[in-house]
């Protein structure tokens, strides 16, 4: 099971490189891999495991970040009430965002990474609505129109893969920069 200190931090230069694809069937470490970062968000998002092992919540770990240059990524966002269904949780594999909305859209919070250990202030303009293409562990291709939170988080996972951290977005002169058509996510 990952810990933080499996965690590479924004130093290392595994966090700036474009990540490989990753090869059909999976290989058996491959396999792990996949079930290691799914795990990681499932026992974080448990707010009781999650102080038993020492964890940052995530629901999002991409391969990069525990030192892996492959493009996978887990992602699991939260249900939005108790007992309700996530509205996406899979292991992302060679993912592609095919198609994305021109109106952008940003969490109100700003955002955190796993991998940066300051916070960085700042809006995060992303595509508020992405039609993304994956493989699964089994080789299963998806499509899915994913909007607001769930896009939002693919879209920081995706940029681990190709070496980009969420505080690359931040406008640097007026970080909460807010243009009148973004979407401003709770
Ligand atoms: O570092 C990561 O990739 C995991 C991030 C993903 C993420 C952060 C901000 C916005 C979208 C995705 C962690 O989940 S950061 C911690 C966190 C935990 C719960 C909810 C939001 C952020
Ligand atoms: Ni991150």
């Amino acid at each position: 099971m990952f810990l933080m200190k499996d965690i590479v931090r924004d130093e290392d230069p595994v966090l700036r490189q474009e990540a490989a694809d990753v090869s059909f069937p999976l290989s058996e470490a491959d396999q792990q891999l996949a079930k290691d970062l799914m795990e990681y968000l499932v026992v974080s998002q448990d707010p009781e495991q999650c102080k038993k092992y020492g964890l940052r919540a995530g629901v999002g770990l991409a391969a990069p970040q525990v030192g892996v240059s492959k493009k996978m990524a887990s992602v699991l966002v939260p249900a939005a009430e108790e007992g309700g269904k996530s509205p996406f949780t899979d292991v992302i594999i060679n993912p592609v965002i095919i198609s994305e909305s021109v109106q952008n859209g940003a969490l109100t919070e700003g955002e955190g990474c796993l991998s940066v250990d300051k916070d960085v202030p700042g809006f995060v303009p992303r595509h508020d609505r992405i039609t993304l293409r994956y493989y699964d562990v089994n080789g299963e291709k998806h499509q899915v129109r994913l909007k607001n939170y769930p896009a939002i988080v693919c879209q920081h996972e995706i940029d681990h893969l190709h070496g980009i951290l969420f505080y690359d977005h931040i406008n640097q002169d007026q970080p909460f920069t807010r243009p009148d058509d973004m979407v401003m996510i709770e």
